[in-house]
C-alpha cells in the first residue's frame, strides 16, 4: 500500500511530457513510421496529437516539432540545450566519430571546428572565389544538354543534374573530377547512363546515414541483429573504400604540393584540400588537425554539398513542368532581360526576382532535409507546459511547417509570388514558417553555396531550352511527387525530358 501511494503521488507530481500516440511494449511506436517518408507519417500523427508530440522509437524517446511557434521555441529560445547531434551508428563510423561539423555532438570541439569551416571554407570570400568554377560546371552541363537538343535524343534529368552537382563538389573539394577514373557502373536500365564509382559510393553513404541500425534502437541485442542482417558489414565496406578515395586525393594534393606541378582543372582557385593542408601546421586549434579530421570534412562536403542541390533543382524542374504558366513567367523573366546571351551568369542571376521565388517556393514544398537533421537534448527542459528529459532525440518537421495554413494561404500550391511580396530569406532566425536550411547553432553553413547553385543552374536550363516530357512516358506518373528513401529527400521517378531551342 505504502509504496502504491508513492507511486501514485510520484506520477502525479511528474511533470507531463508531450502527447503522442501510444506505443506498443518493446517497440514504442516503430510501426507507425514507414521508411520512405517519415515526415509525413509524423505529420498525419501531429495532426491528431498536435505539433509538440513524443513518441517511443525502440528504446529512444523521441520528440516531433511540427509548428513555426514551437519551432522557434526550439531553434531559437532554447538553441543552445538543443543544438547537440545524436551520433548513431551509421554517422559515426562514416564521420571518423563525429570528427565532422555536420555529425559532432555539441562541445568545445564542434565549436572548433564550426570556426574552421565558416573562416576557411565557407566564408562570403571563399564561395565567391569558386564562382569560376560554378559558371564554368554549369556552362559545361548547357553544352552537353545542347547535344542532346542538336540530336533529338532523350535527358535524364535527373542523372545529369547529379553528375553536375558531383563535378561541381569535386572541382570545389579536389580541384578536378576524380569520379571517372574508377569503374563505372551503370545506374538508368532505359538510357544506359552511368555513374562514376565515387558517386555510388557517395549514394551508398548517403543511404547508410538513414539506414535502421537496431543498435540505435534495440542497444543490447541491436549489435547481433545488425551482425546478421549485414548492415554492419555493408558500412564497413562502404567506408574503407571511401576511405582509400579521401586518402588517395589527399595524398596527390600532397605530392603536387612536393613537386610544385598543381595536377588541377582549377588553375588560380584553392580548393578545399589545399586549404586544409595548409592547416595542418596552423597550431592555433584546441586539437591537433589530423588527416582523419579532413577526411571527415570531405565527408561533409560531399554528402551535404551534392544531394540537397541536384535534389531542389529536378524539384523545381518538376514544379515548372507541371505548372505551365509559372514556367512561361520565369522564362519570360530570363529571355527578355538577357534573351541575347549565350549563358546567364551570377551577376545576371542578381536582377531575377521571379526566378529566386521559384527557387524559395521550391524549398518551401520540397525541403530536401524534411526533417531537418535530428538533435539531441543536453538537459531536462521544459517546452510549453510540456518537460523534454535530457538526452531525447528531437526532429523538427520543416516540411510540415512550411504546408501549416495557419501561416500560408493554399499551402500546397506552387505559387511563387508568395515570395515576391515578402522579404522572406529562408534565414530561420526571425521567420520560422519556412526552414529548409535549419536554424540557430547547427543552421546549413553553407546556405549561400547552396542557393547560388540551385539559382545559376535553373537560370540557363530555362533559359537556354523549352521542355517537355519525352514521348512514350507517362507524364501524370513522371511527374508524381512521391519521393525515395534517404538523408535527401529526392524525387523517385527520374525526369526524361526532351530539351527544344526556344520557339520564340
Ligand atoms: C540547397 C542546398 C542545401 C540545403 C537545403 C541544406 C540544408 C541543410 C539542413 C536542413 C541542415 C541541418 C540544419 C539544422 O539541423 O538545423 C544542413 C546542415 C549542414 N549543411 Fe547544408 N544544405 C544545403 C547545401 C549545403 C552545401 C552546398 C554544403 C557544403 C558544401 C552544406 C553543408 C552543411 C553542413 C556541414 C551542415 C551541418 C551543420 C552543423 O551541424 O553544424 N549544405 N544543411
Amino acid at each position: 500500500i505504502v509504496l502504491f501511494i508513492t507511486h501514485t503521488h510520484k506520477r502525479n507530481n511528474t511533470p507531463r511530457g508531450p502527447p503522442g500516440p501510444p506505443p506498443l511494449p518493446l517497440i514504442g511506436n516503430l510501426h507507425q513510421l514507414h521508411n520512405s517518408s517519415p515526415h509525413l507519417c509524423l505529420w498525419q500523427l501531429a495532426k491528431l496529437h498536435g505539433p509538440l508530440m513524443s513518441f517511443r522509437l525502440g528504446a529512444v524517446q523521441t520528440v516531433v516539432v511540427s509548428s513555426a511557434r514551437i519551432a522557434e521555441q526550439i531553434l531559437k529560445t532554447h538553441d543552445l540545450n538543443f543544438a547537440s547531434r545524436p551520433l548513431f551508428v551509421g554517422p559515426r563510423k562514416l564521420s571518423y566519430d563525429g570528427l565532422d561539423m555536420g555529425f559532432a555532438p555539441y562541445g568545445p570541439y564542434w565549436r572548433e571546428m564550426k570556426k574552421l569551416c565558416i573562416v576557411h571554407l565557407f566564408s562570403a570570400q571563399r564561395v565567391r572565389s569558386f564562382r569560376p568554377i560554378r559558371e564554368n560546371e554549369v556552362a559545361k552541363m548547357v553544352r552537353k544538354l545542347s547535344e542532346h537538343e542538336a540530336s533529338g535524343t532523350v535527358v535524364n534529368l535527373t542523372e545529369t543534374l547529379m553528375s553536375f552537382t558531383n563535378s561541381l563538389i569535386c572541382r570545389i573539394a579536389l580541384g578536378k573530377s576524380y569520379g571517372c577514373e574508377y569503374e563505372e557502373v551503370v545506374v538508368d536500365e532505359v538510357l544506359g547512363n552511368r555513374r562514376s564509382r565515387l558517386q555510388v559510393l557517395l549514394n551508398e553513404a548517403q543511404a547508410l546515414l538513414s539506414e535502421f541500425f537496431f543498435s540505435d534502437y534495440f542497444p543490447p541485442i541491436g549489435k547481433w541483429v545488425d551482425r546478421v542482417t549485414g548492415i554492419l558489414s555493408r558500412l564497413d565496406k562502404t567506408f574503407k573504400e571511401l576511405d582509400a578515395c579521401y586518402e588517395r586525393f589527399i595524398y596527390d594534393h600532397m605530392d603536387s604540393a612536393k613537386s610544385g606541378k598543381k595536377d588541377n582543372d582549377n588553375k588560380e582557385v584553392k580548393d578545399i584540400i589545399d586549404i586544409l593542408l595548409q592547416l595542418l601546421d596552423d597550431r592555433s586549434f584546441t586539437f591537433d588537425l589530423t588527416l582523419d579530421h579532413i577526411k571527415a570534412v570531405l565527408m561533409n562536403i560531399f554528402i551535404a554539398g551534392t544531394d540537397p542541390s541536384s535534389a531542389t533543382i529536378v524539384w523545381a524542374m518538376n514544379a515548372l513542368l507541371k505548372n505551365p504558366n509559372v514556367m512561361s513567367k520565369v522564362q519570360g523573366e530570363v529571355r527578355n532581360l538577357f534573351g541575347d546571351k549565350d549563358f546567364i551568369n551570377e551577376d545576371d542571376v542578381e536582377s531575377l526576382p521571379y526566378l529566386k521565388a521559384v527557387v524559395k517556393e521550391t524549398l518551401r514544398l520540397f525541403p530536401p532535409s524534411p526533417l531537418l537533421l535530428p538533435r539531441v537534448t543536453m538537459e531536462t527542459c521544459n517546452i510549453e507546459g510540456y518537460e523534454i528529459q535530457a538526452k531525447t532525440i528531437v526532429h523538427v518537421n520543416a516540411w510540415a511547417i512550411a504546408r501549416d495554413p495557419e501561416n500560408w494561404e493554399e499551402p500546397e500550391k506552387f505559387f511563387p509570388e508568395r515570395f515576391l511580396e515578402s522579404s522572406m530569406e529562408l534565414k530561420g532566425n526571425d521567420e520560422f514558417k519556412v526552414i529548409p536550411f535549419g536554424s540557430g547553432r547547427r543552421m546549413c553553413p553553407a546556405k549561400h553555396m547552396g542557393i547560388m547553385n540551385v539559382e545559376l543552374s535553373l537560370a540557363n536550363l530555362i533559359h537556354t531550352f523549352d521542355w517537355e516530357v519525352a514521348k512514350g512516358f507517362d507524364k501524370e506518373e513522371m511527374l508524381d511527387t512521391q519521393m525515395k528513401p534517404g538523408i535527401t529527400m529526392h524525387k523517385k521517378s527520374d525526369l526524361y525530358l526532351v530539351a527544344k531551342k526556344p520557339t520564340t
